[in-house]
């Protein structure tokens, strides 16, 4: 069977059930505002108007990973940021970043595999643990992202905890001159997690409160990083990450300045290829995937 946007949503809703008016994935979830500011070593890299280093007003939605609405916060999930940023000219630049430096499956036909292993049997109501071993068996890197969570605490805050775009991009200077990168958005004050014995107290709701309160008392900045591929590097392939010893490149700053209405978000759809001129796609059969996928989603989750 043909792998494809609706497929791939299908299989979203066939694990987490249909949940109408909920995103299919990033289901539950917060919005916010803030500034982004551009650095001189980020328009070294790219001459996108984003690093100019005038502020740039951004809308921004925090979640919780996967379509469950009521998925619980006091997990070793994943959280994610997405951004909205406006810049001059009509441009924008859309972004859809996740707790995790890997996704969960290399191509789309392998995330289409260990969807389809997760449906619930109808029988029981639960996955077959037997039809996940055989999905993990036959795609290994199932495994990856996952393992990588196991190593991490649960996020205290959504203003405390590093997002990663994951995707390879190619950004280009006002020379012409190209580079591969990756990002990642680091709190400034550095990642948070719960104290392993206060996790089963904590309540599963908390992330939203405690967002308010921490845009209320303390500045929530993020550095946004570059790191640099070298020759070589993979750019097509979202569960390998590039060597730790590459270069880096503070490239922005993110300001989180406030929580806002659910209602501020419904209507975007971060489709991670809405791009500003001096940043483009790598080949990464993922990323081009996300955009029909989200466009499904919304076009179900706004019409139901
Ligand atoms: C083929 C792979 C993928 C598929 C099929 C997929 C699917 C989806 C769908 C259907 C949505 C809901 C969109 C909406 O209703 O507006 C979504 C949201 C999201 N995705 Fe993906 N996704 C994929 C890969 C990724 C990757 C690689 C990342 C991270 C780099 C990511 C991060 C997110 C985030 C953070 C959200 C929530 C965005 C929001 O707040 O609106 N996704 N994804």
């Amino acid at each position: 069977q043909e792998t494809n946007a609706v497929t791939l949503v299908d299989g979203l809703e066939g694990v987490f059930g249909k949940q109408d008016g909920f995103r299919r994935s990033g289901a539950k979830g917060v919005c916010a505002k803030g500034v982004f500011t551009g650095t001189p070593a980020g328009a070294a890299l790219s001459s996108a108007s984003a690093f100019s280093g005038k502020p740039v007003p951004v809308t921004l939605r925090f979640s919780v990973g996967g379509g469950n609405p009521r998925a619980p916060e006091n997990a070793k999930s994943v959280r994610g940021m997405a951004v909205q940023m406006e810049l001059p000219n009509n441009e924008q630049w859309l972004m859809a970043n996740i707790s995790t430096p890997v996704f969960g499956a290399a191509t789309p036909e392998s995330f289409q595999a260990f969807l389809d292993a997760r449906r619930p049997d109808p029988a029981t109501g639960k996955p077959d643990p037997a039809k996940i071993a055989a999905a993990t068996a036959a795609n290994p890197d199932h495994k990856i992202q996952p393992d990588f969570l196991k190593t991490r605490g649960v996020p205290a805050s959504y203003g405390a905890v590093n997002y990663w775009g994951v995707n390879a991009f190619k950004m280009t200077n006002k020379k012409g001159k190209s580079q591969m990168v990756r990002w990642v958005f680091e709190p400034v004050g550095g990642e948070e997690f719960l104290k392993e014995e206060n996790v089963a107290s904590t309540p599963p709701n908390f992330l939203v409160d405690e967002l308010k309160g921490r845009v209320g008392q303390i500045p929530v900045n993020f550095s946004f990083v570059l790191q640099l591929a070298a020759a070589g590097d993979p750019t097509n392939n979202p569960t390998v990450q590039w060597p730790a010893d590459r270069k880096t490149v503070v490239a922005g700053n993110l300001a989180v300045t406030s929580v806002e209405d659910k209602a501020v978000c419904d209507s975007i759809n971060f489709n991670p290829l809405v791009l500003p001129k001096g940043v483009e796609a790598s080949d990464d059969p993922i990323l081009l995937a996300r955009p029909g996928a989200y466009a499904v989603s919304q076009g179900r989750r706004l019409s139901k």
